[in-house]
């Protein structure tokens, strides 16, 4: 079995409107090229900082959402909708909405480790200084395929990935906005990591780069196999990929190297 994903890189500016309106072409041209699955990236209603999520948050349902649930069904499309700065009463958070291809929000994650960073002379980030954690991990089915969502600074976190492998996930995804430091350092080899510890396809969304924006996105989203092979990568603008992720070849990684039958939880 086949499932033929989109990734959407989108230019990602301060009017709310005109990304939305992006992220909804972007997804269309995905939809177009036969993706049943489309991902958008971290933060892509509004730009990446703690000075904007305040502004920019929404409750859930609200415009956002609504716009992008009607790009899914319209397209008959799944779409991971990256995330917006979500307020539910004085709470925010870094949320993703998750559709269904007639348009139902099927579930939201809430981003459940927050990017909290000190990096001298290169970035310090700290989003609880605005933003509150989820709580829970999120996994949804497209096909019967199981798929398990994080939102960037999550990947970092191999216990949740586990979580989703246990409870049967094949596809990882995480809209996520690295930065030149980070991202040039690990973006990759986190998702080649997550990908071979788990046996699982990785995947990715970033903004695209904008060097006048005060937060500058790595870019280079990507699709990683259970191989730990690089099936496709964006370069640092706006881009759509979309890729057909090849299930057998899972099971076959999963088969000739059965690491999940041979734990020992009782040595660690
Ligand atoms: O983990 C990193 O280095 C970057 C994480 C990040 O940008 C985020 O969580 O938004």
């Amino acid at each position: 079995m086949v499932l033929r994903v989109g990734l959407i890189q989108m230019a990602v500016g301060s009017c709310k409107k005109t990304n939305l309106q992006n992220a909804v072409k972007l997804i269309k041209q995905a939809s177009d090229q036969g993706a049943k699955l489309v991902t958008l990236p971290e933060c892509f209603n509004s730009p990446y900082g703690t000075q904007f999520f305040a502004e920019y948050a929404e409750n859930i349902p609200g415009n956002s959402s609504s716009t992008i649930a009607n790009a899914a069904k319209e397209n008959n499309v799944h779409i991971i909708a990256g995330s917006i700065p979500e307020r539910e009463g004085d709470n925010l958070y870094n949320t993703c909405c998750i559709f269904d291809n007639k348009g139902e929000l099927i579930d939201t994650h809430r981003k459940v480790h927050l990017f909290d960073i000190d990096i001298p002379g290169k970035i310090t980030f700290k989003e609880s200084e605005v933003l509150s954690a989820g709580t829970k991990g999120t996994m949804f089915d497209v096909d019967s395929v199981k798929i398990g969502v994080g939102i960037c600074y999550d990947i970092r976190f191999p216990e949740l990935a586990w979580k989703y492998r246990r409870e049967g996930a094949k596809v990882l995804v995480y809209p996520g906005a690295f930065n030149l430091t980070t991202g040039a350092a690990h973006w990759a080899k986190l998702q080649i990591a997550r990908a071979l510890d788990n046996q699982c396809f990785v995947m990715t969304a970033s903004p695209a780069r904008d060097m006048n924006a005060t937060y500058h996105a790595w870019g280079h989203s990507m699709a990683v196999n259970s191989w730990g092979e690089i099936l496709c990568e964006a370069d640092a603008g706006e881009e759509v990929l979309v890729v057909d992720l090849d299930l057998d070849s899972l099971e076959e990684t999963r088969k000739n190297i059965p690491i999940s039958k041979q734990r020992m939880p009782e040595c660690y």
